[in-house]
């Protein structure tokens, strides 16, 4: 048996969209911030043959039996698998990770991330940032359908990104007025079904649905200048603003709407879902430690099962 195991590392961290979501896959700007204290770490490991799996034609039946919900990761496995000629290599993967699923923090796209470079980092082989976004954004395509790639960007990125669909990607430097507060609904968001919503408001109710996905483009370059003077109070009324929007689009829930009044009313400047929606998290704008701490705590005793307090 080797003795000698190979083996590949990969990370990446959560992203948060602050204005913008939906509308962005239709051409719109929208600003999202990367969320550090949010990762996911992946470990390749190469398992000797008669190890773990007898032979090849058992590991292609454990890929094939891996949930619909992993077809995003199924497929980019098989991808990177092929990319390096080693279609057929038996490994195990770790994955380490206090994103929460589907919440709309962008774990797909961290895990595909943080799988790719892990791919990469095992053989020894370069990696730059187009290619690498190539890979994370065809295992979201996978899973979302029709995504913008305003994941893929934002958990590949150190600073806050200005995100235009189909155009270079800009990072900003942006004052985060205050501290945000993230509070999870524990509702599992599909990210797909919330992008069909939103495509089937469009259908409906055409200049309705286009007048709105045009208004919250609007919001979210008024929040560029907003955030680069560092306008504290600016901010938090636009917040609000995007969430009516997204109501009507439909891609809110009751249990968003609960946690948004819940934060409103323990002071928050402005609360909003962010993600996909459908479920998922909510954030909001504090003012100060205190603010955001009775934030939290409001949340939590009004059902968030989680709440996280960060600021850029
Ligand atoms: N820790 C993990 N372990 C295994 N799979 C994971 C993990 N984290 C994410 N995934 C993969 O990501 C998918 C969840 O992606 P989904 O797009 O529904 O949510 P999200 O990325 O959290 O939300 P959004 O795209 O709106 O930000 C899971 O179905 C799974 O394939
Ligand atoms: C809902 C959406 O706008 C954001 C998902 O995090 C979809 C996308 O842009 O890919």
């Amino acid at each position: 048996m080797e003795s000698n195991q190979r083996i590949g590392h990969g990370e990446a961290h959560a992203k948060l969209i602050l204005l913008g979501e939906h509308a962005v896959v239709y051409g719109q700007p929208a600003i999202a911030i990367p969320v550090n204290l949010l990762k996911i770490r992946v470990t390749l490991t190469k398992i000797n043959h008669g190890q773990f799996i007898e032979d090849n034609d058992e590991l292609r039946r454990r890929l094939e039996l891996m949930e619909d919900d992993f077809e995003g990761i199924r497929q980019l496995i098989l991808r990177l698998l092929l990319k390096f000629d080693e279609e057929f290599m038996p490994f195990s993967l770790e994955i380490d990770s206090n994103i929460p699923r589907g919440r709309g923090l962008g774990a797909s796209a961290a895990l595909a991330t943080s799988i790719t470079k892990a791919f990469f980092d095992f053989f020894d082989a370069e990696l730059d940032t187009k290619e690498l976004l190539t890979f994370v954004n065809f295992s979201e395509s996978i899973v979302h359908g029709r995504a913008s790639g305003i994941d893929a960007a934002t958990v590949n990125s150190d600073k806050p990104v200005w995100f235009v669909k189909n155009q270079e990607i800009e990072t900003i430097d942006i004052e985060m007025p205050g501290l945000l507060v993230i509070g999870d609904s524990g509702i599992h968001g599909l990210t797909s079904q919330a992008i069909a919503t939103v495509q089937q408001k469009l259908r409906e109710d055409k200049l309705q649905a286009e007048a709105d996905i045009e208004r919250l483009g609007t919001y979210v370059k008024q929040a560029r200048s907003i955030l680069i003077e560092n306008k504290v109070y600016g901010f938090g009324p636009i917040l609000n603003a995007s969430q009516e929007i997204l109501e009507n689009l439909g891609v809110s829930h009751p249990k968003l709407d609960n946690l948004i009044t819940t934060a409103r009313e323990a002071g928050a400047l402005g609360a909003k879902l962010t993600g996909s929606g459908l479920g998922g998290v909510i954030v909001a704008l504090a003012a100060n430690a205190t603010d955001a701490i009775r934030i939290s705590q409001a949340l939590s005793k009004n059902g968030a099962q989680n709440t996280w307090i960060f600021s850029l």
